[in-house]
């Protein structure tokens, strides 16, 4: 029942704008809501530790298509092409059966109550939190989409060997500035396939060579893990100094050429002054990143949020009701 309970603090964007979304929007219909959702992590990442990154990625590339509206979970049906199928989710987002046993725990407390996309936001915060990261005071109320855009899941979506022109660019069609692209581009914790570097190490800028900015240890690491040809699916670590962690340790390794993605890296030589004072400032000082962190994470969680009477409360985040 929007609009029946407090936190209205948390409903105005920082630039002023009211998202609808508020922290105590369960507090009354599914209070246990938060907690149920930290049982199932924790057993999840115990399990595999991964996991809390995988369940991170899943809210980014749920907000970035559509808003912040579980379309990534719906499944190919008669109305829906699902978005699992894009270039950036194919072969490489996971996490869905998580979020599949929290759904299920919830319609048995709750039925019909907490959206698919709420659990996406929650399943994000507890990840960071249980990997050491942040807390943050999360609005909720989002509603689920009844649609998907496998368009907008290709278009929107950064590709790791992106420019730094270009991944400000698709960050500012979202609402987002620098400063949140370098916070959230804060991959400190997961793992990433070969074939999302493979060309950093063999043929960067068309001529066959590797990345200049590699520095040569790591380069050498890198290349047996992931060969010329072959391997593509071999997975290194985003942070190799503390994969399971979240810390900003991956800023520091920025730091010394060992990022792992391009996108990583344009961060810091990408040429625009703002973003690489920032890769410094946040290998500096571990709390300003971790508080930038959750303040970003606040506003990409508010991308065009479906509300009031938008959209559905999924009863099954696979399927629209
Ligand atoms: C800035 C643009 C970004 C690019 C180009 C990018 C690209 C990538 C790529 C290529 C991978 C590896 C995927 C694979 O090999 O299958 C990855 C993993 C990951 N990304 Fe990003 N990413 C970006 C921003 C973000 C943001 C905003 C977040 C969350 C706030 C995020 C969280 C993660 C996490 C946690 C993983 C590890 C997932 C796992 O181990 O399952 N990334 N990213
Ligand atoms: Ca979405
Ligand atoms: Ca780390």
């Amino acid at each position: 029942h929007p609009g029946v309970d407090f936190g209205w603090d948390g409903s105005f964007h920082p630039g002023g704008g009211f998202s609808g979304l508020f922290p105590g929007f369960y507090q009354c219909s599914c209070p246990q809501a938060n907690d149920i959702v930290l049982s199932v992590l924790e057993k999840a990442i115990a399990k595999e530790p991964r996991m809390a990154a995988s369940l991170l990625r899943l809210h980014f590339h749920d907000c970035f298509v559509q808003g912040c509206d579980a379309s990534i979970l719906l499944d190919d049906s008669a109305s829906i092409v699902s978005e699992k199928g894009s270039g950036p989710n194919k072969n490489s987002i996971r996490g869905f059966e998580v979020i599949d046993e929290i759904k299920a725990k919830l319609e048995e407390a709750c039925p019909q109550t907490v959206s698919c996309a709420d659990i996406l936001a929650l399943a994000a915060r507890g990840s960071t939190v249980l990997s050491g990261g942040p807390f943050w005071e999360l609005p909720l109320g989002r509603r689920d989409s009844k649609t998907a855009s496998l368009t907008g899941s290709n278009n929107n979506i950064p590709a790791p060997n992106s420019t730094l022109q270009n991944l400000i660019t698709l960050f500012k069609r979202q609402g987002l500035d620098e400063v949140d692209l370098v916070a959230l581009s804060g991959h400190t914790i997961g793992m990433a396939r070969c074939v999302t570097f493979k060309q950093r190490l063999y043929n960067q800028n068309g001529d066959n060579q590797p990345d200049e900015t590699l520095e040569k240890a790591y380069y050498n690491g890198l290349k047996s893990v992931c060969p010329k040809s072959g391997g593509d699916n071999n997975i290194s670590p985003l942070d190799f100094a503390s994969p399971a962690k979240f810390d900003n340790t991956y800023f520091k390794l920025i730091l010394w050429g060992r990022g792992l993605l391009t996108s990583d890296e344009v961060l810091l030589t990408g040429n625009v002054d703002k973003t690489e004072e920032l890769v410094r400032r946040f290998a500096e000082d571990e709390a300003l990143f971790l508080n930038q962190f959750a303040t970003s994470m606040v506003k990409m969680g508010n991308i065009s949020p479906l509300t009031a009477l938008n959209g559905e409360i999924r009863t099954n985040c696979h399927r629209i009701n």
